[in-house]
């Protein structure tokens, strides 16, 4: 007798869409897809020290679980970008996909409708059309990819990525972001390892082999060039910082040894901020004036951000606060608002 050994812990397999139909069903515009390829050649600049002066900034939610919000935050973003645009290239975080420390919430593309129904396909959907929609106001978009199945279905519509502190050590990662075709970010690890960020870089820049699916979902070989868009984003981690001078010119060394001109960015918020939404300001500064010293290898900052400061916990019984994060705390919109125009402003009266 054959004993039952086989998924005795699966409910249910229930097929998705492919990504082909999903993006016949949401395609792509001709000015969203230049969007994409300009804000990519665009941060590639950045990156490889062909533009010298500008500073990547990637801000937005901690994560998106309210479209409406999101809209909201994306049209007070855009007026602020373009004013801001000589001296800071704004990209809006767009995080659909939350990695957990244990359990919670996983983001709007696992559970869209908040409830623990989990109905992925509709996330999915969902996903392509915020990107659409805000892609659409004219301001590009970043996200943090964790399935490795899901660019398939979102990843023309990204700008930048990053690969999180807990996957940054995942092969699986490393190999996805070998054949990404945006910039990618690579976090230091939760503990606070940098070498791990090295090392992704370092593997993601090399050809594989390895499997996935294809825009018809199926199984698929997928065999990759290597991506010599990555970088390192320090987040801190283990409880301490890492936006420090000597941190700094850690991954620095680093990142030229990867022929990399300005491959360092900084995370404001998570270890660096102590998730404290009103440090990012103060981390912000710091890098702001290391870069305005000469410390050109740095290219950006990442700030979590939302129109209300502070953070929420998600109850399923109780309504939710408007525009603000239910993960990590974020920096209110008005505080957000004079940071960028304050940083723009200093860069400015340096370059004078
Ligand atoms: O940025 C988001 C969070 O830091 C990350 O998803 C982990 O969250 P958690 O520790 O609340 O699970
Ligand atoms: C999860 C995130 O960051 P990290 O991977 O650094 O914890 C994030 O930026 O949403």
């Amino acid at each position: 007798m054959t004993r039952p050994i086989d998924n005795q812990h699966v409910i249910e397999i229930k097929p998705l869409p492919s990504p082909r139909e999903v993006k016949t069903q949401l395609p792509i515009t001709d000015a969203v897809s230049e969007l994409v390829f300009q804000t990519r050649q665009a941060i590639r600049n950045i990156l490889h020290g062909r533009d010298n002066d500008r500073l990547i900034v990637i801000v937005g939610p901690c994560s998106i679980h309210d479209p409406a919000a999101a809209y909201e935050y994306a049209d007070r973003l855009k007026p602020v970008a373009d004013a801001v645009r000589e001296k800071l290239l704004v990209v809006m975080r767009t995080y659909f996909e939350k990695p957990r420390t244990t359990v919670g919430w996983k983001g709007l593309i696992n559970d869209p409708h908040l409830d623990g129904t989990c109905e992925i396909a509709q996330g999915i959907q969902l996903a392509r059309t915020i990107l659409l929609n805000i892609n659409g106001k004219g301001l590009p978009c970043a996200t943090e990819l964790l399935d490795p199945v899901t660019p398939q279905y979102i990843a023309d519509l990204l700008s930048w990525t990053a690969i999180g502190a807990r996957t940054t050590e995942s092969q699986i990662h490393r190999e996805m972001a070998s054949g990404l075709s945006m910039p990618v970010g690579f976090k230091n690890g939760t503990e606070g390892s940098l070498q791990v960020a090295i090392n992704a870089m370092i593997t993601s820049r090399s050809p594989h082999h390895f499997v996935g699916v294809n825009a018809d979902g199926i199984t698929s070989i997928i065999k990759t060039t290597g991506n010599p868009d990555h970088h390192i984003v320090l987040r801190g981690g283990g409880g301490r910082t890492n936006y420090s001078v000597e941190d700094i010119a850690r991954a620095e060394a680093a990142v030229a040894s990867e022929g990399l001109a300005r491959g360092v960015m900084v995370d404001c918020s998570h270890d660096n901020s102590g998730k404290n939404h009103q440090r990012q300001v103060e981390v912000a500064g710091e890098v702001l004036k290391q870069f305005q010293q000469g410390r050109r290898s740095i290219m950006g900052l990442m700030l979590e951000s939302h129109l209300q400061g502070g953070r929420q916990s998600w109850d399923p019984n109780k309504a939710l606060t408007y525009g603000m994060s239910i993960t990590d705390s974020c920096l209110g919109w008005n505080d957000t608002e004079a940071l960028l125009y304050g940083m723009a402003e200093s860069l400015a009266a340096k370059a004078v």
